[in-house]
């Protein structure tokens, strides 16, 4: 039995989110809960013929329902990007949503694996990381930001510029944030390598950095990315699932986490980035969610200038999530 409840159901990303997952033969439960259309989206795919038995729980009074013993709980809810925006400007409308959302799961299913898609990411996992905290139900390994997209961008980005690079198998390691400056890739690391020019390597940062905005630019006004977040945010929720349930071992993946979650391998890292609590790392993924944090790795002179801009931004993104819930 594997219940996964998608808060934001209905939206951009959380109908083909919603879709993909119906897909997926591990869940045998999948909730969907929006403060719109969510009963329409429900009957839709609960005609598929798939295991999972799909419910629709629409606004506040359905949440708890839609919560009710939830194994994972993946939240793309609340409002994206139009062009001229930062992520960071849609703070003040998320990050009451997802306050309220963390408060209800903290209640209803305080230890479900929690994966936040909403922006911006680099301040609401700290939200959501605060009100399990208050709640007295915080466990580190089980909070993730998903920043899967900036890692299946960077594979299909490398493929753009190498013929010969495979977009699926390549591997780019991204650490940081998700947002512009916080977002480093560590070209360097690809695996398998690849040659890369000073050219090319800073044109691919910057590609990966901004790739958001391309999708925002292009969608003029009508959203930001959400078929790529979708098929991102099921890779994502397929790897946690894999190791929790079937003890699929040595899968690793990249994702906004507290560092305190694995007390052996975080503080290396909080060492490299001068004692942020939170940090997208490659994680190898377990039962309880964080089994492992892979160290950062040697980097080139250029990545160690990307990581200190991008340590100061994610100080203050984090803090910023922080202090929206201890100023409550
Ligand atoms: N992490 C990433 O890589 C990544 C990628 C793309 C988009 N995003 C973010 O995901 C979020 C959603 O994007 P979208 O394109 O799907 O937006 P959208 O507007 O299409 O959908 C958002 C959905 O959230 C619902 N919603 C609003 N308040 C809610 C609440 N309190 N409870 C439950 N549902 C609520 C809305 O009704 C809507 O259906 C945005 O914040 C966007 O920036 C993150
Ligand atoms: O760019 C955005 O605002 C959405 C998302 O974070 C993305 O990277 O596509």
């Amino acid at each position: 039995m594997f219940k996964v409840t998608v808060c934001g159901a209905a939206g951009g990303i959380g109908q083909p989110l919603s879709l993909l997952l119906k897909l997926n033969t591990d869940i045998t439960h999948l909730a969907l809960y929006d403060i719109v259309n969510a009963p329409g989206v429900a009957a839709d795919l609960s005609h598929i013929n798939t295991p999972a038995k799909v419910t629709a729980h629409l606004k506040d009074a359905e949440l708890p329902n839609a919560l009710a013993d939830a194994d994972l709980v993946i939240i793309p809810a609340g409002v994206p990007r139009k062009p001229g925006m930062t992520r960071d400007d849609l703070f003040k409308i998320n990050a009451g949503i997802i306050r309220g959302l963390a408060q209800a799961a903290a209640v209803n299913c305080p230890k479900a694996f929690m994966l936040i898609i909403s922006n911006p990411v680099n301040s609401t996992v700290p939200i959501v990381a605060e009100v399990f905290k208050a709640h007295g139900v915080y466990d580190p390994r089980r909070i993730f930001g998903v920043t899967t997209l900036d890692v299946v961008r960077a594979s299909r980005f490398v493929a753009d510029i190498k013929s010969s690079v495979d977009p699926i198998s390549t591997r780019v390691p991204i650490v940081g944030g998700h947002s512009g400056p916080t977002i480093v890739p560590l070209l360097s690391q690809i695996q398998p390598p690849v040659e890369l020019t000073t050219e090319e390597i800073k044109a691919l940062t910057q590609r990966i950095q901004y790739g958001g905005d391309e999708v925002v630019k292009a969608k003029d006004g009508a959203g930001s990315a959400t078929l790529s977040m979708a098929q991102a945010g099921a890779r994502f929720a397929q790897a946690v699932i894999s190791a929790s349930v079937r003890g699929t071992t040595g899968i690793v993946e990249p994702s906004f986490v507290a560092l305190t979650a694995d007390p052996k391998n975080g503080p290396a890292v909080q060492g490299q980035v001068d004692g942020l609590a939170h940090f997208a790392v490659p994680v190898e993924l377990g039962k309880n969610g964080v089994e492992k944090i892979h160290p950062i790795g040697p980097l080139s002179d250029y990545e160690k200038e990307l990581l200190s801009v991008a340590v100061k931004d994610l100080k203050s993104n984090i803090q910023k999530g922080v202090d929206f819930v201890a100023n409550l």
